[in-house]
């Protein structure tokens, strides 16, 4: 996808419903990723500055210049409470565009978390603050302000499509992006997926073998698999 919005600040964002997000909040990323027929997965680069981080809620979207991070002290005004900054590049960087103070700022405006396709530094005190952070790279290398980019223009961020107000989920399996229209329905079938791995979760633990749960014996067989002593 092209980046040809430059120079601009959207300041209403079409947000996904908020019940909604507060449900898949409590979904795994693995399971929300299933349930969308494995779609809107980040690329797996992207991992969390500290294991135990993890975040969910609705994206202002982030469009920087490489080695310039201007554009999220601009994004900083645009965070509702509940909201987590996506940020892209319009050119591969891994420039440290973000550290604890920035993270102190994000946190005063109601921000969730960090999903940048960049680096990030200060990540000891990130983890002390648990401000949740996924970057591509952890970089002492510090950024400039002389350069402009967007704010909650549609980005492409770890390869995926994320637009103002859809909703993020970042775990240490990786970061999903929810599509804003489908955030209820995918919330119902996380539920129901969830349901149905506790039955399944409860007879492993009983003991019962995937062979027998999932009636893989016949069709191994029609296959000509071969049991030897
Ligand atoms: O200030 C910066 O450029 C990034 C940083 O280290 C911080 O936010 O603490
Ligand atoms: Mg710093």
């Amino acid at each position: 996808m092209e980046h040809t919005e430059i120079g601009v600040v959207h300041t209403k964002v079409d947000r996904a419903d908020p019940e909604a997000v507060a449900t898949l909040s409590k979904f795994g990323v693995a399971t929300i990723h299933e349930v969308m027929g494995r779609v809107g997965l980040m690329r797996p680069y992207l991992r969390p500055v500290y294991p135990t981080a993890r975040l969910c809620g609705t994206a202002v979207t982030v469009l920087l210049q490489p080695g310039d991070n201007w554009m999220l002290h601009v994004a900083a005004e645009q965070i509702e409470d509940g909201d987590v900054v996506v940020a892209a590049c319009t050119t591969e960087s891994e420039d440290g565009f973000f550290g604890e103070l920035l993270a102190t700022s994000f946190r005063a405006q109601g921000c969730q978390g960090l999903v940048i396709d960049g680096g990030v530094r200060d990540i000891t005190d990130l983890e002390r603050m648990d401000f949740p952070v996924f970057s591509r790279a952890v970089n002492a290398k510090g950024t400039v302000k002389a350069t402009l980019g967007s704010v909650n223009v549609p980005v492409v961020c770890g390869s995926a499509l994320v637009r103002p107000g859809d909703v993020i989920i970042a775990d240490a399996d990786g970061v999903v992006v929810v599509p804003r229209e489908r955030a209820a329905e995918v919330a119902a079938a996380s539920a129901a997926r969830e349901a149905n791995e506790e039955g399944k979760r409860a007879q492993f633990r009983a003991g019962k073998l995937g062979l027998d749960m999932y009636g893989m014996r016949g069709p191994l067989a029609e296959l000509g698999l071969r049991y030897e002593d």
